[in-house]
Order: structure tokens, then C-alpha cells, then sequence
């Protein structure tokens, strides 16, 4: 048997992805409170202060200076400030949120408060400005609340809400051309004759680019004739940030992908040392980045979401690094040969990492019951149960 030539390998690949790409779309306008989702093209810097008053963290009272007994004198809640200060020897009633009356030392809480006939005592006084949030204290103006390049969640829209931003720089959505090949391939929903095959990695592929603001272009299923793909890529590249092909990436007689990216642009990198997924490549089309995903779909699943999704978020403007995962402890055995980063398709169980059942590259049957990736290392031949395998949750992969 001869000598395989050695393959490129997915760390290789990954920081080819980030040296070389980084946010191409237009930074536009857009309102604060419908950009859950969107990426963020600017520092965001505050105007205000938060909070942007004095007031308090407890349910309790405000303390005038003296060390008591308080003379009680007024209420304060959120929204009813007390009307003007708190004198020496008096203390004020006082709810969470509530303004903090001028001359406050100290709030203490109820539960450590006795109150008699009008006169408020304590057993030990609290430490100066005790349980007051400052103005300011989160918060200054010319802070920078938010880094170009966050995506913004809906946990974010809270803050920005807070200090009155109300409008936001964003990314343009990244135009996405997707395109399939394949002389078996039927759209989804159609009919099938027993040569024929379900374009199943067009569902899977569109709406994961969906669900990150991609604008998606739904491109032809393209027969496996060279000059036809020829067109097909050179015209999705030219009117697209992103072209993404799947199949025809080996090297049978009808892999054309890659002698396109070969010919008429740039490879970057071809066939990786990972299992599934050795035939991915990427290249350049004039410059417009393309994305050649093997055929199998399980193939699909475990490129798009380790190669892909670094290289669409990356375009998409995002800062974004390579997926990390999570060290846990195996919870089968497993042996392999040295050479290739193996990804298997799992789930996390009461004993580790398990794998599941039906797990193959030809088909997604294992999406049933997977909740994540396992990948084991290159150099690793074999895994015991017990021993640290590397978890990569679908949705939850990301630094
Ligand atoms: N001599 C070698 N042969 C193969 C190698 C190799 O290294 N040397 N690699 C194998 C691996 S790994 C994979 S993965 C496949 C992928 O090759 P291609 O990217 O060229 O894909 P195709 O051969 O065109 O198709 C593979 C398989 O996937 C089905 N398919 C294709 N598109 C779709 C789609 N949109 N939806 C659902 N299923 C699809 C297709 O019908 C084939 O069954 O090559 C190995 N061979
Ligand atoms: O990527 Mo292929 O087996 O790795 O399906």
C-alpha cells in the first residue's frame, strides 16, 4: 500500500479561516430593539449612567447620621421618592429601587430592624453606604457597553434599553448563495425513483444560515457537467459574500468543485484529516469565498458547524474564534487509528459523554438523539471510558 500524502489538519484549516476572514458587509442603521440577532459593526459607547441615580438594594431603612434609635420620619418606594432629605436621627422607610434620600449614611435591612412606637433600633449598624447602589456605579458615560463584532442576544437588548440606545450600527445580513450538485438530486417534497436522492443538505444548510441573519440565496441543484458548475459558481460569486456547495468535492470523475476553485480562482485548503468530512475545501472565486461541503450529509452536518459556521460568522462580522468544547469524561470505548480528527455524533449522559445509536456520514438519523459533537484528537487511538473526549454541544460550541 502506498503512503497516503499527508493532510492538512483542522486546526490548520480553522486558523486559515480566521487569518483570512473577517467582516465584508455594509454597517447600517438599525433600531436597538429589533436587533436581537444582528451583529454588532461598532464599539457602543454609553451617554448616561447606571444606574443613573442613587437607590436601594434592599427592602429596609435610610439611616440619618446617629447610631440610633432612629426616629422614623417618611416613606420612599420606586417611582414615590421621599420629598427632601433625611435629618440627623431620623431614618426613612425605604423599599428596593426606591430614590436614596440626601443625608443617607446607610440602609439596614428589615430583617435585622426593630421597630417601636415610631423609633426604629438596631443591633449593629451597618457600614456606610450599606446596601445603596450608585449612580454610575455599572455604568459611565463614554464606557464601552458593547465590542464590535458581538452578536447581539436578547439578553443584550435589556441594557441598551437601560441607557436609552436606542439606535444601533449593524451588519448588513451576508448575502449567502447555496447550491447543490448531483445528477441523483431532487428537491425536497419531490417524488423519488430508486436512483434518485432527497437534496437533504439544502433544508439543513439553509436554515442554519437562516437562523444567523444570513440573506439566503436558494441556488439550482446543478447536474454533475463541469461547464454547468462552472457558471453556476462563477455567477453566485459574483453577486454574493458567500457561495456554499455541497458535493463533487472528492476526487471521482464527477468531483468538479475543486478543479473550478483551481482553475478559474484560489484553493485555500482541500481534504482535511478529519472523518467524516475529508473532502471539504475552500476557496476563492474573484475573491468571493466558496465553501465546497462534501456530498453525505452527515458529512455536511460535521463540516458546516465546525468549518462553516467559524468562516460565515467571521464574514458576517462577527469575533468570533474557533469552537472550544468542553472536556468531559467518555462514557464508551472507542478505538481508532492514528491520523484523523474523528467527530462522532453524542450526548451528554449521567456516566459522560455517551455516543448514539445509527450514527453514519450517508444519512442523519442520528440527529434524532444527538445533542452534540465528540471529537478525539488526531494523535489518539484509542478511547477508554472514563478518559476526556471533547464535547461540542450543537448550539453552545462558541467562546
Ligand atoms: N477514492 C475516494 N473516494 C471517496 C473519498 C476519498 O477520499 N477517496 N472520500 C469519500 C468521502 S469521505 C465522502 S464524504 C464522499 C463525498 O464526496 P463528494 O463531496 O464528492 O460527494 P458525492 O460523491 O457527490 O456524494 C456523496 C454522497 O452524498 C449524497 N449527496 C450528495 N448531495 C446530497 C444532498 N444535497 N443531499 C443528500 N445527499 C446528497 C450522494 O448521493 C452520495 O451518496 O466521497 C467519498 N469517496
Ligand atoms: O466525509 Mo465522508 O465519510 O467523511 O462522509
Amino acid at each position: 500500500m502506498s503512503a497516503r500524502p499527508p493532510l492538512l489538519a483542522l486546526d490548520q484549516a480553522l486558523g486559515l479561516i480566521e487569518d483570512r476572514f473577517g467582516p465584508v458587509t455594509a454597517v447600517v442603521p438599525a433600531r436597538a430593539a429589533e436587533a436581537a440577532g444582528f451583529v454588532l459593526g461598532a464599539d457602543l459607547h454609553a451617554r448616561s449612567l447606571l444606574p443613573a441615580a442613587d437607590n436601594s438594594a434592599v427592602d429596609g431603612y435610610a439611616l440619618g447620621p446617629g447610631h440610633g434609635p432612629w426616629r422614623l420620619n417618611g416613606r420612599a418606594a420606586a417611582g414615590q421618592p421621599h420629598a427632601g432629605p433625611v435629618a440627623a436621627g431620623e431614618a426613612v422607610r425605604i423599599l428596593t429601587g426606591a430614590l436614596v434620600p440626601a443625608g443617607t449614611t446607610a440602609i439596614a435591612m428589615q430583617e435585622y430592624a426593630a421597630v417601636e412606637d415610631g423609633y426604629l433600633s438596631l443591633a449593629e449598624l451597618p457600614p456606610p453606604g450599606a446596601n445603596i447602589r450608585r449612580a454610575g456605579e455599572a455604568v459611565k458615560p463614554g464606557d464601552r457597553v458593547f465590542a464590535r463584532g458581538t452578536r447581539l442576544r436578547p439578553l443584550h437588548l435589556g441594557l441598551l434599553a437601560d441607557l436609552g440606545l436606542d439606535e444601533v450600527a449593524v451588519h448588513a445580513p451576508l448575502r449567502v448563495a447555496l447550491l447543490s450538485s448531483g445528477d441523483e438530486l431532487r428537491p425536497a417534497g419531490s417524488a423519488t425513483a430508486a436512483h434518485q436522492v432527497i437534496d437533504s443538505n439544502r433544508p439543513q444548510l439553509r436554515a442554519a444560515l437562516t437562523r444567523l441573519g444570513c440573506a439566503v440565496t436558494d441556488g439550482p441543484i446543478l447536474p454533475d457537467r463541469r461547464d454547468v458548475i462552472t457558471e453556476a459558481l462563477l455567477a453566485a460569486a459574483r453577486d454574493h459574500d458567500l457561495v456554499i456547495t455541497t458535493a463533487g468535492m472528492s476526487v471521482g470523475d464527477e468531483d468538479h468543485v475543486p478543479v473550478v476553485l483551481r482553475t478559474r480562482g484560489e484553493m485555500i485548503f482541500h481534504r482535511l484529516a478529519l472523518k467524516p468530512g475529508r473532502p471539504v475545501g475552500l476557496g476563492t472565486l474573484g475573491g468571493t469565498p466558496v465553501l465546497g461541503l462534501p456530498g453525505n450529509p452527515g458529512a455536511v452536518a460535521v463540516t458546516f458547524s465546525l468549518l462553516g459556521l467559524l468562516l460565515v460568522r467571521r464574514l458576517a462580522g462577527e469575533a468570533v474564534r474557533p469552537p472550544q468544547g468542553f472536556p468531559l469524561p467518555a462514557a464508551f470505548a472507542y478505538d481508532k487509528p492514528a491520523g484523523d480528527r474523528a467527530v462522532l455524533p453524542g450526548r451528554i449522559g449521567p456516566d459522560g459523554v455517551e455516543r448514539v445509536a445509527r450514527q453514519a456520514a450517508g444519512n442523519l438519523a442520528w440527529t434524532a438523539t444527538a445533542t452534540g459533537f465528540i471529537a478525539i484528537e488526531e494523535t489518539r487511538t484509542s478511547v477508554a471510558p472514563g478518559e476526556p473526549v471533547t464535547f461540542l454541544p450543537f448550539d453552545g460550541a462558541w467562546p
